[in-house]
């Protein structure tokens, strides 16, 4: 068997269409245009490809974006001085601040500064209470697009054995709960492994959806995947340079031998990162919404 991919460049495409068409509706009907503000602290060069990224995908759909790039040595206060400035600006919908934070930054205490209506990270610690308790709220960007990947693919969670690999605050725990709820119908059985576990293959074998967020490459190899699952690849590992000076990416997944086991699975690049940045401008679609009271 050879796993049918499941292409997050495709889906993010045809949601990035629904946005537009979207973002042009609330323009023309009610003179809303969703603004997102972008905080990057200190010059990691990762992190400025993803805010860039970011920033296109907001120009290409027509969400107005503010880009704060700060040095390296901004002090806590001044940042958190700028995500009350940003909490308080109408033309601001949603807040991203980038991850990691320079160690003398406290990243919770600035996380919680952003007002939770504009939290479009959905790192606020309300936002993920509301979460594990179904309500609704801002969700987690990629464990958001995850889901968005297994509803389009017709991947169905009602009842399946889902193993997520990884207990990050913004991947694994977010996805974990999110498919746990009944209330939006992802109902599936989950089960979250980290590096504590006791024989994991163990645990991996017996998921109908793998879901890897460990940040280390190639670590689910092919004996550690039941046949026929679907395997989520949320890895971004840099493994080197192209002469070019291009990152090479790999994900946690041994692509190449699990997709001989799998019925379907994400590639990296091309998976799980692009849905990540088109649910943040669902996230400050739907901040927008929320903020001027529309449906
Ligand atoms: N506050 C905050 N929110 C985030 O959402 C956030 C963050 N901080 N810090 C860093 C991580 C990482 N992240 C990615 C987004 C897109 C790709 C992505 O699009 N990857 C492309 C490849 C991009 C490339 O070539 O470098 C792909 O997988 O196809 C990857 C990783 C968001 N993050």
């Amino acid at each position: 068997m050879t796993a049918r991919i499941i292409s997050g460049t495709e889906i993010s495409k045809q949601i990035r269409e629904e946005l537009k068409n979207e973002i042009e509706m609330l323009r023309a009907r009610h003179h809303v245009i969703p603004g997102l503000a972008t905080v990057i602290v200190g010059n990691d060069p990762a992190s400025q490809t993803y805010v860039g990224s970011k920033v296109r995908a907001c120009q290409e759909l027509g969400i107005f974006s503010a880009n704060y790039p700060l040095p390296e040595e901004t002090s806590e206060k001044e940042l958190l001085y700028l995500i009350k400035t940003l909490n308080d600006d109408p033309r601001i919908n949603g807040i991203l601040v980038q991850v990691p934070l320079p160690k003398h930054i406290d990243e919770n205490r600035v996380l919680t500064a952003i007002s939770p209506d504009k939290d479009v990270d959905g790192f606020h610690p309300i936002n993920i209470g509301r979460l594990v308790i179904g309500e609704k709220s801002l969700l987690p960007c990629t464990p958001a697009g995850i889901q968005q990947m297994l509803i389009r693919s017709n991947v169905d969670t009602e009842g399946a054995e889902v193993v997520v690999v990884g207990r990050s605050n913004i991947v694994g725990k977010p996805i974990a709960n999110i498919l746990l709820q009944k209330a939006a119908g992802a109902n599936a059985t989950v089960t979250v492994c980290h590096s504590a576990t006791h024989d994991m293959a163990n645990h991996t074998r017996r998921a109908d959806i793998l879901i890897a967020a460990i940040g280390k490459p190639r670590f689910i190899t092919a004996d550690m995947v039941k046949p026929g699952a679907t395997v989520i690849d949320v890895g971004t590992n840099e493994i080197g340079k192209t002469p070019a000076g291009k990152r090479i990416l790999c994900g946690d997944v041994d692509f190449d031998n699990v997709k001989a086991v799998a019925s379907a699975i994400t590639p990296v690049p091309g998976g799980v990162g692009p849905m990540t940045i088109v649910m943040l401008m669902a996230n400050t679609v739907k901040a927008a919404k929320m903020a001027h009271g529309l449906k």
